[in-house]
């Protein structure tokens, strides 16, 4: 089995952990060597975290990464049965990707978009064969997290939709949450993105602060929802109540079309994040490891790669 993969960061680098890690035949094409490198260095770390949690050999990491291919060269992506775009979150950056990949693959090839947002009959508007498309949006961490929202486009074939969520399911291991209709932002975004906007508004407005909301999300929302389903608490709770309680809070709660001014104020004053120590929270006195092994330790038990053995 060949896959592809465009891109050389955050989403390409976990992506292409996992596919090596199930021992697929994995290329990496990048527009630097040293964007590969950097690449094949974070993939070479995510192995060394999995080698470290006992749940991969360092045998089996070498075997994995004989698995990774670099290249600046999208003709090396012939024979992939799918290829993933994982570059910036830009459209004609993306349909460019498309057409050098369309050049470079057979007709059957699924061609995905990791995208987290953007409508598939939009960026694959340019493509030849848009039958061959679907949005594959996974979520961090990519390589773990058994998530990934299939989007199909208006085009996608019947054939093409069964391929990619039969690759997704039996070589990547992954549970496929296959949209009804494409939705900007699909499922998962478009509630993260409404708990962001609310977050932030709250920490705007004085109403609770940054630690004091994600305390709330941590140990209220998320310990419910991780073991019952929204529309299970949904109906247990029973509509009657909801029917009152939910109006004496819209009209309360921000409905901006835009991005929060802390956010753009951030960006603007080199604050945006972990990156520069400084974000929603000021990370100079927290432990960004502890933060990192909190952010995989929830997948760690449902660890069941097919990995690959090395051959020596
Ligand atoms: N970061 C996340 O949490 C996350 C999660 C799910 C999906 N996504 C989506 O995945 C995609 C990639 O996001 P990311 O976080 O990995 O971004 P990133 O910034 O980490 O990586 C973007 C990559 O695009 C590459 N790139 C830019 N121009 C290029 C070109 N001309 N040719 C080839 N490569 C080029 C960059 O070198 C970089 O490797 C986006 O569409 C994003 O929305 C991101
Ligand atoms: O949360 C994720 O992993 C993904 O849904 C991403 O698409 C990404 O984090 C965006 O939400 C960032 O705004």
């Amino acid at each position: 089995m060949k896959m592809g993969i465009c891109g050389t960061g955050v989403i390409a680098s976990s992506m292409a952990t996992l596919m090596v890690g199930n021992g697929v035949d994995t290329v990496v094409v990048g527009r630097s060597q040293e964007s590969l490198d950097k690449c094949q260095q974070v993939v070479s770390e995510r192995f060394d975290f999995l080698v470290a949690q006992d749940k991969v050999t360092a045998s089996q990491k070498a075997a994995a990464m004989g698995k990774l291919t670099l290249s600046e060269d999208y003709a090396d992506l012939v024979g992939s049965e799918f290829v993933l775009e994982a570059v910036w979150e830009n459209i004609p950056l993306k349909q460019e990707i498309y057409g050098k990949v369309e050049q470079c693959v057979g007709k059957d090839t699924i061609i995905a978009s990791a995208t987290s947002a953007l409508l598939p009959d939009v960026i694959s508007e340019q493509m030849t064969l848009k039958e061959r498309f679907v949005v594959a949006h996974p979520i961090q961490p990519a390589d773990l997290q058994p998530i990934i929202e299939l989007v199909l486009g208006s085009e996608t074939s019947v054939n093409a939709k069964e391929k990619a969520k039969d690759l997704l399911e039996t070589v990547l291991k992954r549970q496929v949450v296959l949209m009804e209709k494409a939705a900007p932002g699909f499922i998962y975004n478009r509630f993260q993105h409404l708990l962001f906007r609310e977050g932030l508004y709250m920490v705007e407005q004085g109403i609770a602060s940054a630690e004091d909301v994600d305390k709330t999300i941590r140990f209220a929302l998320s310990k419910r929802y991780g073991s019952i389903g929204l529309f299970e608490y949904f109906d247990d709770v029973g509509f009657s109540l909801h029917n009152v309680i939910g109006p004496s809070i819209y009209p309360h709660v921000c409905s901006d079309l835009h991005m929060n001014q802390l956010v753009t104020d951030g960006i603007a004053a080199g604050k945006t994040g972990i990156a520069d120590g400084v974000g929603m929270h000021d990370w100079s006195n927290r432990d960004v490891a502890d933060y990192q092994y909190r952010k995989q330790a929830p997948y760690l038990d449902g660890f069941d790669w097919d990995l690959p053995e090395s051959e020596s």
